[in-house]
Formats: structure tokens, sequence, C-alpha cells
């Protein structure tokens, strides 16, 4: 079955403005290299119809970057992501507007995301109608609609967003996402500035409207025990490059790169005989300059000569298990 999505090599680099350094320096007339920040290094990975995907990696792995190449919000370098197995050069304009339309993005943050002049409707409404997903006269019946499947009551429509809590204002968010009929949603930290009940609240939200409109769902979180709950297949990214990838239940007891493993014990559990948190020894490298072989080699307590030198292939090493280790050859 061709997947919802596919990602096949993308690399994503962007030119890092110069700093002060650079900057005394160009005027110095001196010539020094524009930085490049490697935030994606040829990753690959499908996403099938109704599936829920995981992102996890720590702060800068690319989560974020891979997030916004798949909304179409920014291109990438190298590499092409397929919708349907179609990349946006094999659509016309019409379908390509289609197609961005059909994936929408949820972010961290709904107050910065929600214009504090606009009211609910508008906000929730505005997108709807300029894409024709509903006219003037069904507008108010058609706002009250989107605001019901995200848990709101339509009562509030005329309130603005800062009448609201952060729950509520990151249900307007899913609200006005949903107003546009898509089939994919991207949630990038979706849940992470909420309170620990209220996060409970927003992915059951997520997991009812999966069965209910049979969406596809790419996760991006820094929280382990998120995506656990909420995910049916995880990859696990570091420094640009995707590590590992399996199913949920997989993954999570059977790690098999020492990278998921170091992530997984840093889950502080209340029940600390089955998990002690310790933190992964050593910095996370820059992503300006990554290490040579395999990035995690400068902090791996498994690394072996030949880990730095030799970048491992992400390679089946079970059903349905990818990881990238030279530990599974
Ligand atoms: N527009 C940009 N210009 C320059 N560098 C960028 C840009 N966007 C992201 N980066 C860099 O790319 C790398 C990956 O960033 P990204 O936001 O994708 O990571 P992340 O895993 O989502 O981290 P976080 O959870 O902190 O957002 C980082 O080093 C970041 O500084």
């Amino acid at each position: 079955m061709t997947p919802r999505v596919e990602i096949r090599h993308v690399t994503k680099r962007f030119n890092r403005k110069s700093g002060l350094v650079e900057r005394l320096a160009e005027r110095a007339g001196l010539k020094t290299p524009n930085p490049v920040v490697h935030a994606l290094d040829d990753v690959s990975l499908s996403v099938n119809n109704g599936e829920v995907v995981g992102i996890v990696g720590e702060s800068g792995c690319g989560k974020s970057t891979l997030g916004r190449v798949v909304a179409g919000i920014i291109e990438p370098s190298e590499g092409d992501v397929l919708y349907h197995g179609k990349t946006w050069q094999d659509m016309s304009p019409q379908q390509a507007g289609h197609a961005r339309l059909a994936v929408q993005m949820i972010f961290q943050d709904p107050s910065s995301s929600l214009n504090p002049r606009h009211r609910v409707d508008e906000i929730v409404g505005a997108a709807a109608l300029r894409h024709d997903k509903t006219t003037r006269p069904d507008l108010q019946a058609y706002v009250a609609e989107q605001m019901r499947r995200a848990g709101l009551d339509p009562v509030m429509s005329r309130r603005f967003p800062h009448q609201f809590s952060g729950g509520q204002r990151q249900r307007i968010g899913i609200a006005r996402a949903l107003a546009v009929q898509p089939d994919m949603l991207i949630c990038d930290e979706s849940v992470a500035s909420l309170d620990v009940s209220i996060q409970a609240q927003i992915l059951n939200l997520f997991l009812d409207l999966r069965r209910e409109l049979n969406l596809t769902y790419m996760f991006i979180s820094h929280d382990l025990a998120v995506v656990e709950h909420i995910s049916d297949r995880v990859a696990v990214m570091y420094l640009g490059r995707i590590v590992e990838e399996a199913a949920v239940a997989d993954l999570f007891a059977h790690p098999a790169h020492p990278y998921t493993r170091a992530l997984l014990q840093e889950i502080p559990r209340l029940d600390t005989t089955r998990r002690q948190y310790s933190a992964i020894s050593g910095e996370i490298p820059s992503p300006l300059a990554p290490p040579s072989g395999c990035h995690f080699h400068p902090r791996c307590p498994f690394a072996m000569p030949r880990c730095a030198i030799e970048r491992p292939k992400l390679r089946e090493i079970g059903s349905a298990h990818r990881a990238a280790c030279h530990l599974n050859d």
C-alpha cells in the first residue's frame, strides 16, 4: 500500500547567520567559512495511512525541521517527500495546493499562533472559507462543528483567545486545523507547554480524532512517556539522523541502539525498580560540526574504532525494526 508520506533521503542544511567573531573577521578583511547547520542528514521514513509515528530525540536533533519539511513549510536541500506516492513536482499547482492543505501542523505554543485580536469563530473559519471548505451562510454551523470536535463549547465562539486556558487555546488551534479538512496532523511538541492532566486530555483528543476522521499523525516530542502513549511506531533521531525505528512496544522493550537505551533510561519513573534516572554522559555535539562516522560515538559506552570512521547504515535488525549501529553487525 502506498504510504501517506514517504521521506526519501532527505537532507536539510541551514546557512547559519554569522556571529560576532565572523562579522569582526569579515570587517578585518579575513574570509571565514559560512557556518552550515546539518539539521537533517539523509533521513528516510514512511508514515502509513492512519498511523501515528512518534519522532523523539534531544533538543536540536532535527525533529521540528523534519516536521516542517513534511508539512511543506521548508524545502529539503536534497531528497524528496512523497505524498500518496507523489512529489510536489509530480503534482499540478492545484493538486499541490490540496496536498499542502491536507497536512496541517499543530505547534507547541497555541497563543503565539492565534491572533489575539480575532475572535475564535474568525480564527477557526478564516482558512476554511478561503479554501472553500464551507460557505458564508454555513460558516457559523461549520465553525461550531469544528469546535465541538476539538472539545470546545460553540457558545464560546465570539470570545478572544486570551479568555481561554492554555489547554483550550490548544483546542482552538486544533479546531482551526480541522476546519481545512486535513488527513494528516504534524504535532510539534503540541502538549509540551500544558500541565500533565491537560496533556492527557489533549492526547486522548488526538486519538479520538484519529478514530473519527481516520487521521495520520507525525507526533514530535522530546517526552518519551507522551510518545509511548500515543504512537504506533517510533523513530529516534540523533543529530539529524534516524538511529532507530520500530513499533512502539518493540522499541521500548528491546531498544537496539545505545542512544535509544540511554534515552529510555532517562525516563523518570515512579517505580524506580524498573528504570533509574541517569543522564546521558557528555554534551550533544554541535550540528555545525557533527562527529565523523556514527554521530553518537563520542558519547557511546560501546564505541569501537570503526564507529569514528564509518557511518552505520539504518538496517533491519528484526521484524519492522531498524537500527543504525555497528554493534548489530
Ligand atoms: N531556520 C533555521 N536557520 C538556522 N538553523 C536552524 C533553523 N531551523 C533549525 N535550525 C537548526 O537546526 C538544528 C535542528 O533544529 P530543530 O529545531 O529541527 O531540532 P529539534 O529536535 O526540533 O529541537 P527542539 O526540540 O529544540 O526544537 C538546530 O541546530 C537548529 O538550531
